[in-house]
């Protein structure tokens, strides 16, 4: 079983010793005591299934496909890791802002959201979700730079203008089903940006972590607890002490759905995460970033994010930016 770190556990050396190491050698946990609101976890996965019940017009009237700025709904196999396809259906959230006049490369992921007209409880419901997770994240990181013996606040400066944190609503359907045998819910990879918080329903399975030796364990739902990882930039700041974990989801086999809603802690899309200069003790324990020729990892957020959303969404990138050079 992952380990069950509690937030204020966090309040003391010892228990951010304890995150440090748990998060060098698994780089996954069960998070307690985080303290958002029962009720509105609640509200998250009742207006996730409504979503999901939308008739399908509706839910293609804000098909990511229309959006330059990759936000908007999936169907099922509308989305590739490791160059397969998917079994998941999923509406992927961003901030609300304005697309930057003239914008290159990665810029043109900042731009406006589509909403269902059908549902307006989902804005509402996600925006609350995201002002909940921002706070205990941020927590955590401050408690990650000083188990790290950095400034608290190192982090600080990459979130405080325009945060890009993404939020999907994500449901896998039962296997098998007439049209899909295959077990990838989301095949293997690390996220790409700074810390994830997935909510899992309540009973829920699927989710699987590697470990260091290369095996694969379960990661159930846990009752009250979110599931925390590292992301890729977590790993490039502290030169590979954090690990940035690979995981994936089965999809159900003999149960009906799978319903999660994964948020992904980033920074500004042109934030450059600070280098951790670590201490001797840890630095001669530090792996070295992982380098990996088929995932290349980038030190600014915007650009692993592009890495990241041009190669899950190849439609959506060939529709808006045609002729540019194929995902890295
Ligand atoms: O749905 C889950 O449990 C995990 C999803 C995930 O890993 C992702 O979307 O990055
Ligand atoms: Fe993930």
């Amino acid at each position: 079983m992952l380990p069950v770190i509690d937030l204020a556990e966090l309040d003391t050396p010892v228990g951010r010793e304890r995150l440090r190491e748990i998060t060098h050698h698994v780089g996954f946990f069960y998070l307690d005591g985080h303290g958002v609101d029962r009720e509105l976890l609640d509200r998250v996965f009742t207006v996730a299934r409504e979503f999901f019940a939308l008739p399908e017009a509706s839910k293609q009237s804000i098909a990511m496909l229309n959006s330059p700025h990759f936000r908007g709904y999936n169907r099922v196999g509308g989305e590739l890791t490791n160059g397969e396809t998917d079994w998941r259906e999923q509406i992927d959230i961003g901030p609300e802002r304005q697309p930057i006049p003239g914008a290159a490369g990665y810029l043109r992921l900042q731009g406006p959201n589509q909403w269902p007209a059908d549902l307006p409880d989902l804005e509402k419901t996600i925006e609350a979700l995201d002002a909940a997770l921002a706070d205990v994240g941020m927590r955590l990181l401050r408690h990650w730079a000083a188990s790290l013996d950095a400034d608290p606040a190192i982090f600080d400066d990459a979130f405080a203008h325009a945060p890009a944190t993404l939020i999907k609503v994500v449901r896998y359907p039962e296997r098998p089903s007439a049209d899909h045998t295959g077990e990838q819910g989301v095949g293997a990879h690390k996220d790409s940006g700074v810390l994830t918080m997935l909510l899992l329903e309540p009973g829920s399975s699927g989710l699987q972590v590697e470990t260091e030796t290369g095996d694969w364990i379960d990661a159930p739902a846990r009752a009250g607890s979110f599931v925390v990882n590292i992301g890729e930039l977590l790993e490039v700041a502290t030169g590979g002490y954090l690990r940035a974990t690979r995981h994936r989801v089965l999809t159900p086999a003999g149960a009906p759905e799978r319903l999660s809603v994964p948020y992904f802690l980033n920074p500004a899309l042109d934030a450059t995460v600070p280098t951790i200069g670590l201490p001797p003790h840890l630095a001669e324990r530090a792996r070295g970033i992982e380098l990996d020729p088929a995932n290349p990892l980038y030190r600014t957020y915007g650009e692993n994010a592009w890495k990241s959303r041009t190669r899950a969404h190849p439609d959506v990138y060939a529709r808006w930016y045609p002729g540019e050079a194929e995902p890295e």
